[in-house]
């Protein structure tokens, strides 16, 4: 089975997939390169916005921890952090507009994927939280720069901090999801994008350009380095790998 799919749609939406329901589609290398080939794709003047979702209940697990767990040092850590970390900072300045369709549970990366696209729906019921302070570290792609860029200082240090895994209403009243959905996933991100589709392309990148524009200027990428280095860091503690040992022996 492949790990993610990418599909063009006849409105314009390149749609990626991460195809591994079985791990509740965490993060693995092979889903970076997906990411990476959607994001090339984006190049086509026939594409006119980017969706990304996740195959099954959940959008997506985080990082895949039975792959990454094996990363013990702080350098061994910050190669996979950095790798995702420059795909996320990517899709953030690609520009095209961008949606993260929450189908389902969000946790760890997997909000770090999320927060990466302009906007965020999710499906009624679905749950979201940047767990990371539970498991001994901070957020590692570049997600809390991100975040702190996305909703007011508070609301995305409480987010981070708190770690609480949040339902979509309260997730919308925070102001991370920007629209809750109920029916399915394709519908709901075709509803969403439907007017900002009838504009022309120009304009869309024109307006994504301003804000790529204020995010150079306030050095988003070397605060997206830091953010990689500070979770390297903690990733190596103790603390961090007996909570992911905790999470295996759970089972
Ligand atoms: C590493 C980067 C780092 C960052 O920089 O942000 C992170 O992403 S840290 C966060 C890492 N992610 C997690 O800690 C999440 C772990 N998963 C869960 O908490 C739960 O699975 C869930 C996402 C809330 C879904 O719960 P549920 O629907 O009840 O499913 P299960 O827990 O039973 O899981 C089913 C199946 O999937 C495997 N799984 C789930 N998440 C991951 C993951 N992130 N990596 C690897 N495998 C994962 C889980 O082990 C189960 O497998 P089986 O027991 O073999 O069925």
């Amino acid at each position: 089975m492949d790990s993610y799919t990418i599909n063009m749609e006849s409105n314009g939406i390149l749609i990626f997939t991460i195809n591994r329901p079985e791990k509740r589609n965490a993060v693995d290398y092979k889903v970076m390169d997906g990411l990476l080939e959607a994001i090339k794709l984006c190049e086509d003047d026939k594409v006119k916005a980017l969706a990304v979702t996740g195959t099954g209940k959940a959008f997506c697990s985080g990082g895949d921890l039975s792959i990454f767990h094996g990363l013990i040092t702080a350098e061994e850590a910050r190669g996979m952090l950095s790798k995702m970390a420059g795909i996320l900072y990517r899709l953030m300045m690609l520009p095209k507009p961008t949606v993260a369709v929450l189908n389902g549970t969000a946790v760890g990366g997997g909000c770090e994927l999320a927060s990466a696209c302009d906007f965020r729906i999710a499906k009624r019921g679905a749950k979201a939280g940047f767990i990371q302070a539970g498991l001994g570290i901070t957020t590692g792609w570049g997600g809390g720069t991100i975040l702190l860029e996305r909703l007011p200082a508070p609301k995305a240090l409480s987010m981070l901090a708190d770690g609480m895994i949040l339902s979509s209403e309260e997730l919308e009243n925070i102001g991370f999801i920007d629209r809750v959905f109920d029916g399915g996933p394709a519908n709901a991100c075709n509803a969403f994008l439907e007017n900002i589709l009838k504009k022309d392309t120009d304009v869309l990148k024109a307006y994504k350009n301003i804000l790529i524009r204020k995010w150079v200027s306030s050095s988003v990428k070397e605060r997206i380095e830091e953010e990689v280095n500070q979770c390297a860091i903690l990733w190596e503690s103790d603390a961090h790998h007996q909570k992911v040992a905790e999470f295996f022996n759970k089972k």
